[in-house]
């Protein structure tokens, strides 16, 4: 009973967001820095308790730091949230709306919808809203507290305000930083195998679709090679599965290492790789295949052990035809592939009919 409800304990929100929480850390820092220059703002302005405010502001954000760190986020969460809204709202009670301070409770809107579930944050979004309007309505009812003259008075808002937009500026150029990097990340996992690095089968099939549609309207020569490794099987059961990987990596580098650029390279299966040469009659996909087949030939293959092993590769070549798709292209490749294994493995054959 009780694994099962310790099974269903939501994952920590540090694990879910650990951006937002690093940038929160650095938003601490800031905080911190810009109460510092409150207190002496505050006390050049002749107003004591405003200026000891940040004292306590300081203090909070200290700890709100440390607790961060040490992955308190809940109390880290709950500190900021208390300095900001008691912050503004002593700012504003004390020497005006026109203070600005009350632009600091903005800034929330955008935190809280990244450190909470949805609901959790429309709940809070409504609360912060509600503090707001009620500061706003409070303000056209009462006189500031401690007010101080005009000149300090603007100058107050244009620092609050230049703060909010240093921090809004921030915030923003760190979320586009990341949805930018996510996106790159996402596009890479659905383009790429995770193992080799090499296009994936479905991306490929994308991009090999392209060049023939190329082929169509130019009449380029586009050449295929199917090239699959020679008894991989046995590497596997022999040295582990890892070893068999590590094969892998080092065989989709040899390959793309001995082809061109502008080649396209994938991972077609488990041991097979496929490559479309752009602009490549035959004759030279042949050579082409052959470098690979040689370059793999005269490498040094070495166990996890550091055991010397053999490893060869076979492969078939074909290009497209005016009257081609896609399948028939590679099925053709396919079939010399098979009479190189058939043919003793470790070689190159080209499409005959
Ligand atoms: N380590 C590892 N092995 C894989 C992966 N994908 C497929 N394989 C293995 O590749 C092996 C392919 O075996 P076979 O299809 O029999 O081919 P082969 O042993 O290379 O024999 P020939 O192609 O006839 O020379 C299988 O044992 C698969 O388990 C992978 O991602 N990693």
């Amino acid at each position: 009973m009780s694994q099962a409800k310790s099974m269903s304990v939501r994952e920590p929100i540090r694990e879910r967001r650990p951006q937002f929480w690093q940038v929160a850390r650095r938003c601490c820092q800031i905080a911190a820095t810009v109460d510092v220059a409150f207190f002496f703002l505050f006390h050049l302005l002749d107003s004591p308790i405003l200026a000891w405010i940040n004292v306590v502001s300081v203090t909070m954000y200290v700890v709100a730091y440390r607790a961060l760190g040490k992955q308190q986020n809940r109390l880290a969460i709950t500190l900021i949230w208390a300095e900001v809204i008691i912050h503004a709202g002593l700012g504003v009670v004390l020497i005006g709306w026109g203070s600005g301070f009350h632009y600091y409770l903005l800034m929330f809107i955008p935190a809280l919808f990244v450190s909470m579930r949805l609901k959790g944050a429309v709940v809070a979004l409504a609360a912060l809203w509600g503090y707001y309007v009620a500061l706003y309505l409070l303000m056209w009812f009462i006189e500031p507290l401690q007010p101080i003259a005009p000149g300090a008075l603007l100058g107050v808002y244009l620092f609050n305000l230049s703060v909010v937009f240093a921090m809004f500026s921030y915030l923003s150029f760190f979320y586009l930083t990341m949805v930018t990097s996510a996106n790159r990340k996402l596009r890479r996992m659905a383009t790429t195998d995770s193992l080799t690095g090499l296009f994936n089968r479905r991306h490929m099939t994308y991009l090999a679709e392209k060049e023939l549609a190329r082929f169509r309207r130019s009449g380029h020569p586009t050449a295929f090679l199917v090239l699959d490794i020679d008894h991989f099987k046995t590497i596997n059961d022999q040295y582990g599965h890892e070893a068999g990987d590590r094969v892998l990596e080092e065989v989709a580098g040899i390959i793309k290492a001995q082809l061109r650029a502008q080649d396209l390279i994938a991972r077609w299966g488990g041991e097979e790789f496929l490559a479309v040469l752009p602009d490549t009659q035959l004759h030279s996909a042949q050579a082409s295949a052959e470098r690979v087949r040689e370059a793999l030939l005269s490498h040094v293959w070495l166990t996890p052990s550091g055991e010397r092993i053999d490893i060869t590769i076979s492969a078939g070549v074909s290009e497209f035809r005016g009257e081609d798709d896609l399948n028939s292209a590679i099925n053709r490749a396919d079939r010399a592939l098979y009479r190189s294994k058939e043919g003793g493995r470790n070689r190159v054959e080209v499409e005959t009919v």
